[in-house]
């Protein structure tokens, strides 16, 4: 929709912050990943952070996935993600993935636009990258967005980015989403919290109410947007570092296609197994507590009102002790049970089918928890 400022306002917006101050030589590429592997992409940034030299030549890079959750390097996929029905959602499933930088969990697919923003420690600026992505879209689509103090994209307080860094040394990137015409059924139900009490220190999200692009500007497509945000980025001159803070600097301009294999980045296979695997998805979770109350069947209580409580400590993904109390309390020996447990996997779907298993138990209640647990065991 239009925006109703007034034009010295919307000139002062294009303006206001390319003003030039010390030139330095400074080379800025904007590349198009051609892969829509998360795992590939995410392998592909993790490769440029380790071996690209940024100090004269900073990298934008574009890229999409297909549909997938991606968690933050510090938080719990089975909090933030609707594990259990991500095989279900969309035609081929939707994937889980965990990037190196922190912060909370996103939903990609086709509708949703990823920016990466690489240059050297120094040069780290993510107000400078989230204003030329603003400029962009206000200068090609005259849609007016906001930063927000926690430095999301915002339409009439309704979130259309959210981002996230890695600050390492030499190197550091900044990068962030960008909601187009993502699908937002899919992206609620992958997003979806799970009904389990969890102690942890893992960071939570921050969940906002969202929007897609195209809800502002119905002609937006992600290939003019693309051109558009390239184009802004290579105009804008790179931040150079004077005594008294940062300034613009001069550019040279570069816009290609790139495509993230071995070949081309030697190593990268190796980094997207990483990314791939179970110790880096599940294993790499903060240690949590859960702790979920079943009702016992009354057949198996003598008609007494009782609930199982599990409490269930996971560390790196991993069963490491398990805790079960009947309530109201009832002394019972349950060592056995709670160390075939250990060192098994963690799984949500697991501790669910107890409250399935409880119903189907018949044995009396000393052998029917055992027996229920040990079950759970062999379906992980
Ligand atoms: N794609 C997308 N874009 C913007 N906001 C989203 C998206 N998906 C979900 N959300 C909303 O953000 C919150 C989480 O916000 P929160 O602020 O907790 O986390 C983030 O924003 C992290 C951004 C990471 C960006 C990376 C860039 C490349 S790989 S992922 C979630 O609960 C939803 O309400």
């Amino acid at each position: 929709m239009a925006s109703t400022q007034c034009f010295l306002c919307k000139i002062r917006h294009l303006v206001s912050r390319v003003s030039v101050g010390r030139y330095s030589d400074i080379k800025k590429s904007v590349f198009l990943s051609q892969s829509k592997d998360i795992f590939t992409n995410l392998a592909l940034e993790d490769w440029l952070y380790k071996n690209f030299d940024f100090k004269n030549h900073h990298i934008l890079i574009l890229w999409q996935s297909d549909p997938c959750v991606v968690i933050g390097r510090h938080q719990n996929p089975w909090l933030e993600a609707n594990l259990p029905e991500l095989p279900h959602i969309t035609k081929n499933g939707v994937k889980l993935a965990r990037r190196n930088s922190g912060g909370g969990t996103v939903y990609h697919d086709h509708g949703n636009l990823n920016l990466t923003f690489f240059t050297t420690k120094e040069r780290y600026s993510r107000k400078y990258n989230l204003e030329v992505i603003a400029r962009a879209l206000f200068r090609k689509y005259n849609a007016t967005v906001e930063i927000s103090p926690r430095e999301d994209l915002m339409i009439r307080n309704y979130k259309i980015s959210g981002s996230a860094s890695r600050l390492g040394r030499p190197n550091a990137y900044h990068h962030c989403t960008l909601l187009v015409n993502s699908n937002k059924q899919d992206l609620s139900l992958a997003l979806q919290k799970q009904n389990i009490e969890v102690n942890t220190k893992a960071s939570r999200s921050v969940i906002s109410k969202i929007m897609n692009l195209c809800e502002e500007v119905p002609d937006i497509d992600i290939t003019s947007l693309i051109e558009a945000i390239g184009w802004e980025y290579l105009r804008t001159p790179a931040l150079t570092i004077t005594d008294g803070g940062m300034e613009l600097a001069n550019q040279q301009k570069g816009f290609q296609m790139t495509n993230p294999t071995e070949s081309l980045f030697p190593g990268l296979d190796n980094i997207r197994e990483d990314f791939m695997s179970w110790n880096w998805l599940y294993g790499r979770t903060p240690d949590f507590v859960v702790t979920k109350s079943f009702e016992v069947p009354t057949h198996l209580t003598n008609g007494k009102r009782q609930n199982m409580l599990v409490t269930m400590t996971v560390e790196k993904g991993n069963i490491a002790g398990v805790k079960l109390k009947l309530i109201p309390e009832e002394p019972c020996d349950k060592v056995k049970v709670a160390t075939t447990l250990i060192g098994h996997r963690f799984s949500i779907q697991a501790l669910s089918k107890l409250s399935d298993l409880l119903n189907l138990a018949e044995n009396g209640r000393d052998r029917f928890v055992t027996e229920c647990l040990e079950q759970v065991v062999s379906s992980f």
